[in-house]
């Protein structure tokens, strides 16, 4: 059995043509369940900005060293901030790239005695302005039209399922919340110990809306016999594709789909790629929010077949905790450096043997 050969591609534009709606929530409906991977063209993002961020990527790993230190992510007990190349690992083997976490605004509102968890959303941190000047305002400005891509696609997908329209409100309360978003350096195979860009995962949340920001081929896909798909660039489109705590809440009918990225050949230059990883609530337990789905959309379920065996396992702990607690665990898992100084409890409960070398998030 293999569910798909490649990914599809979906026109955003159908979306405000009355005449061709229809035929994107259905296009929609069938990448949610068979895929869980798909190119949404014709993004209702400035394109001036989406081509600022991309001229923006390698630059910003051409910051002095001394910068990059400052910004380490060992500085920030919101996990925001610079990983160097060899600081994850993912599957039992190193991830070689290189990254920075950034996050939309958001003030810190955790203090002593509060969950623990509600740490994890704060302030990122930015290069000096002189260093990168109008980097800043324009990956914000960026954001704020992936953020809002982000609501308007979960009320498609919603109504794809067949759901009344609040059906997922609960995960976006009213409110200030903050979506986390990175810029990822991948260098050529020759520069690095391995192909393994970063090794196969699932992503956490809801929806990620993935900038590939140069070239070069590497993201891969896996369907459910177990084949890695290419999903290479395509211009002017996201990849979207699905976290585990949206496949959580709608019983497995919207699909997480493992995927990995093999580093560029040797004597090519580096890819970039922006992702954006859409949060929910901090407080909401997925499993408190229970959805309806009529019999003919789950038959389309059963049509797929089980989600076979997969290449990757993380994030199993949706079923039990409060989403914030089940993102600070994997961010612990993945940054023990960072887990050691804002979180030591967490830290000594997945690390009694003290700090490792690496983070191993899966
Ligand atoms: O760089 C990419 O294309 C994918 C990155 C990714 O999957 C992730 O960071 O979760
Ligand atoms: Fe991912």
């Amino acid at each position: 059995m293999s569910n798909f050969s490649s990914v599809p591609v979906l026109d955003y534009s159908l979306v405000s043509d009355p005449a061709r709606r229809p035929e994107f929530i259905a296009q929609l409906r069938h990448a949610l369940i068979n895929v869980g991977f798909l190119y949404l063209a014709n993004p209702p993002v400035a394109r001036e900005d989406t081509d600022a961020v991309i001229a923006y990527a390698p630059k910003l790993f051409e910051i002095p060293e001394d910068e990059k230190e400052r910004l380490r992510m060992r500085n920030s007990p919101h996990f925001f901030g610079y990983s160097r190349v060899g600081a994850e690992i993912t599957k039992g083997k190193t991830d070689q790239r290189e990254q920075f976490d950034f996050g939309t605004p958001f003030e810190a509102r955790w203090k002593p005695g509060d969950p623990e968890y509600l740490r994890l959303w704060g302030p990122a941190q930015w290069p000096e302005e002189s260093l990168l000047p109008g980097f800043r305002e324009t990956y914000l400005r960026y954001l704020k039209q992936v953020e809002t891509l982000s609501y308007d696609f979960i009320a498609l997908l919603v109504e794809a399922f067949g759901l009344p329209s609040g059906a997922l409100a609960p995960f976006f309360p009213p409110g200030p919340m903050q979506h986390r978003a990175k810029v990822v350096k991948y260098p050529a195979r020759d520069s690095v110990t391995s192909d393994q860009g970063v090794g196969p995962h699932y992503d956490s949340g809801f929806l990620t809306f993935l900038l590939q920001a140069s070239d070069h081929p590497g993201l891969q896909v896996q369907n459910l016999s177990g084949e890695w798909i290419d999903a290479p660039p395509i211009p002017n489109t996201f990849v979207v594709n699905i976290g585990k705590a949206l496949e959580k809440v709608t019983q497995g009918l919207a699909q997480a789909t493992s995927h990995q990225v093999l580093s560029p050949p040797p004597g090519s230059t580096p890819r970039y790629s922006v992702p954006f990883f859409q949060s929910i609530a901090q407080e909401v337990r997925v499993p408190d929010i229970q959805l309806e789905f009529s019999p003919e959309i789950l038959r389309l379920k059963d049509e797929r077949g089980a989600v076979g065996a997969s290449d990757s396992v993380n994030y199993s702990e949706y079923g039990q905790y409060p989403s914030g607690q089940v993102n600070l665990i994997g961010r612990v898992k993945s940054h023990p450096d960072v887990a050691e100084r804002y979180y030591p409890e967490l830290f000594k409960k997945y690390y009694p043997d003290g700090l490792p070398a690496q983070g191993s998030a899966y």
